[in-house]
This record gives C-alpha cells, structure tokens and sequence, in this order.
C-alpha cells in the first residue's frame, strides 16, 4: 500500500468542496480505513443530488463506515466528541501517529448544529417516520441511517411490539406444571430458569440471556416440555423448530439438546414431540443463492408454532429483520444467548440492545406480583428492580439466568470470565496470578522471537508437556487411529477417524484480536505451520498437506459449505478399491452424529489456514483449552467484551498470551458501544 499519509507536508485537509471531499475521502481508502464500498455510495449519492454539500456527503461515508464496524448508525454527537475513537480509529495495525489525516483534523471545525442543520435541508436526506420515504438516508434525533438499516431496525421494533402485545395461552395450572419440572432445591437462592420459565409461558417473545453453563438449554427444554404438555395431551402438538447462527452452534446445542431430552422426567409422549435437530437460521429461512431474499418471509411465514434460537448474540440486525419477517404472527419466539458476548460481525447488536434492561430485571408491579404467584417463592432478595410496565415494555419478557453450573465456585475461568465482565481489571490479574487456580495461565512473551509460543502452540504450554493440549494433540489422534491404507474407501473406518480428528482438531485453539501485525491470525498462523513443521508433525512445506486445517471465508452454496465452516485435510484413498492416497478436507455435516464429509481441496475457492482465528469467528464454539493472544499495542477492537468472549470459549483451561503486559488491563477498561436505535426511539423504548 502507498504510504501518502507518511509526507508531513500534507496540506490542511478541507471540505469546502465536494472535489475536496473525494480527495480525502480516495486517501482513507488508500490507507484502508474507509471502504471503497463506502466511497462508492457517496460518489452515487454526489451523482444524484448535485448540489449535494461536502458535509452531508462526509456523514454519508461515516455512517457506511459505520456499518463495516457494526454500528446501524452514525451519532453525529458523539462523532464530533470524539471523531477517532468513535470511528474506531485508527485501522487495525496501525498506530494512530502514522494517520495523518484522521477525521479529528478533518472534522475539527464542524460543529453539530450546522451539520444537523446541513442534513435537515438536504434532498438525500429523510427526517425519520415523517420521510419523504424515498431518500436514501435517514436523520433520526441525531443518528444517521442508510435507508435500509432504517427499515430494518424499525421493522424489527414493530415486530416485536406486536408479539408481546399477542395475547397467548396460558396452561391454568401453570404453578402445578413448573413446580414438577423446577424440584425445590436445598439452595436458598432464586430459581432463575423458574423464573424464565415462567415468563417465557406468558407471551409469544421471550428472552434468556446467561453466561455459560447458566442453563440456558436446561430451561428451554423444560419450557418446551411445558407448552407441550397440554397440546400432546388435546392431540394437537405445537410444531416446535430450533436454530443457531452457525452450522457450529447447531451442533453444538443439537448435542447438548438431545441429552436434556433423554433426562427430561416427562410422559414420553411428550418427549417425543420435542425436536433434538438444531438447524441454521439460514437455512431454516431457506437461503437462496446469490440474493438477499428467503424462501419464507411475510408471504411464506414458516411452518411453525414455537421457535427456539440460541447464540441469538450473533445474529444481526438485518437477520433479524428477516427471521421476524418470516415468523408466522401467532408463533412464539424464545431467544437465548450471553448479552455480554461480542455482537456479530455485521451490523447491530440486537441481543445486546434487547437485553439492555436484564441486570436489574425492572419488572412491573404485576409482573412481580404474577411470578410470585406462579413460582410460590418472594422475589424480594433477588436484587432485582422494580420498573415500569410502559417505559420497560421489552424488559417483562426478559430474564437473566445468573448462577453458572459450568464455572462453579473455584473455577478459575469463572472467576477471570466474571472479572472482566464486571471490568475489575486488578481482579482478573490477580486471578490469573493465583496459583489456586490450576485451569487459568498467563504465558508473558519477551518480544516476537520468545519460543514460549511455541511451546505453546505445540504441546499446551510453554512450561513443556502439560494436561492442556496443543495441536499436537490432534496430530496424534490423526496417527494412532489412522485405519489402515488397505481398508476401502466406504468403510465407516474412515469416517470414524476423520470425525476423531476434528474432535481432537477441538481440544485446543489459539485466538486472536486482530487480523494484521505480528499478533494476529495471519502472523500466527504463519508462526504455527512453522513451529508444527519444526516439530515433525508437518512434512514438507506444500500449501496442502495432511493435517492441514482450513476455514472457510464465503459460502459457497455448490458444495453446501457455509463462511466459518471448519475442515482438515487428511489423506484417504483416491478411490474405491484402492490403495493409492489422495489429499481431502474433511468438514463435520453438523448432524449430531458425527457424520463427515469430504470434499478435493482444489474444489475449494476461498479457504484460509486456521490454526488460530480472530474472536468473533470463534463464537458459538468452544474449545477444551483455549489460548487468547493479545496484541502489544492499544487498538480499538481490544474490548471486555472481546476478552470476555475469548475467555468464555475455554471449557477446561485457559491461557491468555500477553506480548506486553498492560494492554490486558486496558482492554477491560473498554466497552464496545455498539450504535443503534432499538429500543430508544420516541424515548419510550418497547
Ligand atoms: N437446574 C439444574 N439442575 C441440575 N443441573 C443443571 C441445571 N441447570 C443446568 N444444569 C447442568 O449444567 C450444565 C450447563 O447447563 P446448560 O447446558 O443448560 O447451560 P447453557 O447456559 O445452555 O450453557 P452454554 O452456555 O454452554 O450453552 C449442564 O450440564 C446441565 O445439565
């Protein structure tokens, strides 16, 4: 990339002019922090409205900059406050001395009224609900829209105002019904999954939101028990269909649903008519390739009584908008997901602003009074809120589950994961110092060459061989099962071992914050093929070899292979009855039972090495030990929520890999403050 913000000669960057404006804008682009994405729309924008002034065309590249950070909106308020950090500036890998023209400089004479002002009175520009409905950006108080994102977050608002003023059957018996599915424990504490329960019988939204192991999947399964109960027995079950985001945490609650199924202590009967198969939101709305546009939307409503969908923290706004969409009107919709996890990659942060409210709970006085009744326990030491039905409409439906069975008391990864959550940055530091804690590690790196990492990549732990794997561990599985060569190609042998591999493939994963720079995924993986050919486990240094693990980068709808879908490469026969090998990739059919297939890896068009991934590709998986490496250097990306995130995909062990020590502590310091306008327009919430 050519360096043209190095010169220090730079003149004053100005804005009287539109052609002043492309300059610019053509110099964010170079540097690769604005799109040519988001230049493209301003110069479409430029095309058809003429007159058009500098200022309205730049608040229409920030706000598409915006939505490339996952933000719906530009707040032009806290855009002039602070033009860098709201932008998120500077680029990933760039210190900010080296951006010389930032939008701070650009934007240092703007003030918001002119600029309000500027909109207000611009062809391009809508005034909110009161339009005209034609313009393609949209001024809402002082936020700023494309139109689309608009549309969206306002049809995801009226949709679910609709659902939870849908009024919805109740069994009679309700208190009868829990009471046998929620035994009185010996804890004197609060039963929040009775509690969602409850809640969630009473309309036809509900949302759950919990940490990991709060029991999340544990209670949906109970409530499906509890709404199914009276239709299994009027012979008129409720079509009942699960999903997730990805084909990973499909897997992963199919697994985890169908063992809830089989403890359930309910009539068979009604187990019967509680689905175990998880299925992808996608899917479930029935992608079709190449467009934006579902097999199932308003006019095809799904075929559907109840949906069930989990890691709802990932899906974003425009999902959303199309998941409702196709929701028939009378169905009831249950969200879970951890409000604290990072958002989705794309725009909006639905949970996250749906759940905003969850902490204090701020139920009404009748919605206290009913769960009371219902549940036959007093509410008054949960430490909840009392609200208001009107201004905390949303917050009815909604329950946090807040006692983690996974991360009990003495986990060490429970403690470091509440820490940061709570942004106790001291605390975290001292747990991970604490040798009480055998499941939670800090590995300190002196400068790029340390071998500790190394170390680390390879065997679990840079002390040496430890109980934590490495990607050794999967290397080995790969060789002591591989079934022998003589065995033909049909043989279940093969896809036996293909599935043990990606199990153990599972064992361990390193993440990282970034992408560029010597700490992000392209470095480290890079340093890991290295470090694995080092130790014998790779041979040769051919782009494919067996062992090889590969991410997909973009769907690819031919072979049915979905962006984040994870594959290894492993040599079976080339075919049938014979002996000679080829190179496969092997990816999980998501099916919960460990089905594989195989695909040529020179069928595959945009795959990436994937020893270590970025964070937000890692959720909705979890691995047995988890490696979090963090960057020397302060960068935007670097949040709680992302170290949180990173923490919480640690089932058994954790290590948090620090190049300089400091900028763990920072990171906890910071929140993502993801823009939107859900739940905030007209000041009255839902
Ligand atoms: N009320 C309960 N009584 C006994 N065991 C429970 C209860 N609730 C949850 N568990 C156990 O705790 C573990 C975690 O529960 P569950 O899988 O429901 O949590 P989750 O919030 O869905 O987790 P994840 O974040 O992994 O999706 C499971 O082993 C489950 O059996």
């Amino acid at each position: 990339m050519t360096d043209l913000f190095a010169s220090v000669d730079l003149p004053a960057p100005s804005l009287n002019t539109t052609d002043e404006l492309f300059v610019v804008l053509q110099r964010w682009v170079e540097r690769g922090w604005l799109r040519p994405l988001d230049v493209a729309l301003v110069r479409f924008l430029a095309e058809h409205a003429a007159s058009a002034q500098p200022l309205v065309l730049l608040a229409a590249a920030l706000t598409s900059h915006q939505l490339g950070h996952g933000h719906v909106c530009l707040d032009l308020a806290q855009t002039l406050a602070e033009p860098d950090f709201a932008l998120s500036l500077p680029p990933e890998g760039e210190d900010s001395h080296t951006v010389e023209i930032l939008p701070s400089s650009v934007m240092a004479e703007v003030q918001l009224g002119p600029w309000l002002d500027a909109l207000n009175a611009s062809s391009l520009v809508a005034q909110g609900e009161h339009g005209p409905h034609d313009r393609p950006l949209v001024l809402s108080g002082e936020r700023l829209y494309l139109r689309r994102y608009w549309t969206y977050e306002r049809a995801v608002q009226s949709s679910l105002h609709k659902r939870l003023a849908l009024p919805v059957e109740v069994p009679d018996d309700l208190p009868t019904r829990l009471a046998a599915l929620f035994p009185p424990t010996a804890e004197p504490r609060i039963d929040w999954q009775k509690l969602a329960c409850a809640l969630a019988t009473r309309a036809a939204l509900s949302i759950i939101t919990g940490g990991p192991g709060t029991g999340k999947t544990t209670t949906v399964v109970r409530l499906l028990a509890l709404l199914q109960g009276p239709r299994v027995a009027a012979e008129r079950p409720l079509r009942i269909r699960l999903a997730a985001p990805t084909g990973k945490a499909a897997a992963r609650l199919t697994e985890s649903i169908g063992a809830q199924v089989q403890s359930l202590d309910v009539d068979p009967a009604i187990k019967a008519r509680i689905p175990t198969e998880v299925t992808t939101v996608h899917r479930l709305l029935g992608s079709r390739p190449g467009t934006r546009h579902f097999r199932h939307h308003r006019g095809n409503p799904l075929p559907l009584d109840v949906l069930v969908v989990d890691e709802a923290s990932m899906i974003d706004l425009e999902m959303m908008a199309n998941l409702l969409e196709a929701l028939p009107p009378k169905a009831r919709l249950v969200l879970l997901g951890d409000k604290d996890q990072l958002a989705s990659v794309e725009a909006g942060a639905v949970l996250g602003d749906l759940c905003r409210d969850a902490e204090a709970g701020f139920y009404s006085p009748a919605t206290w009074a009913w769960l009371e009744t219902v549940n036959g326990e007093r509410l008054d030491a949960s430490g909840l809120r009392e609200g208001d039905e009107q201004r905390h409409v949303l917050a009815q439906q909604v329950v946090m589950l807040r006692h983690s069975r996974r991360f009990a008391e003495g986990s060490g990864i429970g403690e470091l994961a509440r820490a940061v959550n709570e942004q106790r940055p001291a605390d975290a530091r001292r747990a991970l110092a604490h040798t009480q804690f055998a499941d939670i590690t800090s590995c300190r790196l002196l400068g790029e060459q340390d071998t500790a990492l190394d170390r680390l990549l390879v065997n679990g732990s840079a002390q040496g061989r430890s109980q934590a794997a490495g990607y050794r561990s999967y290397f080995d599985t790969l060789q002591r099962q591989r079934p022998p060569a003589t065995t033909a190609l049909a043989d279940p042998a093969w896809q036996h071992w293909a599935a043990a591999v990606l199990s153990a493939f599972d064992r361990f994963r390193i993440l990282c914050a970034v992408r560029k720079g010597p700490w992000g995924v392209e470095a480290i993986n890079q340093r890991a093929t290295r470090a694995l050919q080092a130790a014998g486990l790779i041979e040769g240094d051919h782009p494919w070899y067996e062992g090889r693990p590969v991410l997909i980068t973009r769907n690819d709808y031919g072979l049915g292979l979905m962006n984040g879908d994870i594959g290894i490469t492993l040599r079976l026969p080339e075919a049938e009855h014979s002996e000679r090998l080829t190179l496969r990739v092997a990816f999980p059919r998501n099916d919960g039972q460990g089905g594989v297939r195989l695909v040529l890896p020179s069928r595959l068009n945009d795959v990436e090495t994937v020893y270590a991934m970025t964070v937000h590709k890692s959720q909705g998986s979890e691995f047995e030990h988890t490696a979090l490496i963090l960057p020397d250097v302060l960068n935007p990306v670097l949040t709680k929520e992302l170290v949180y995130t990173g923490i919480t995909r640690a089932r058994t062990w954790f290590t948090l890999v620090e190049p300089r020590v400091g900028v763990f502590e920072e990171a906890v310091k910071r929140r993502v403050r993801r823009l939107s306008g859900l739940m905030l327009e007209g000041g009255q919430g839902l």
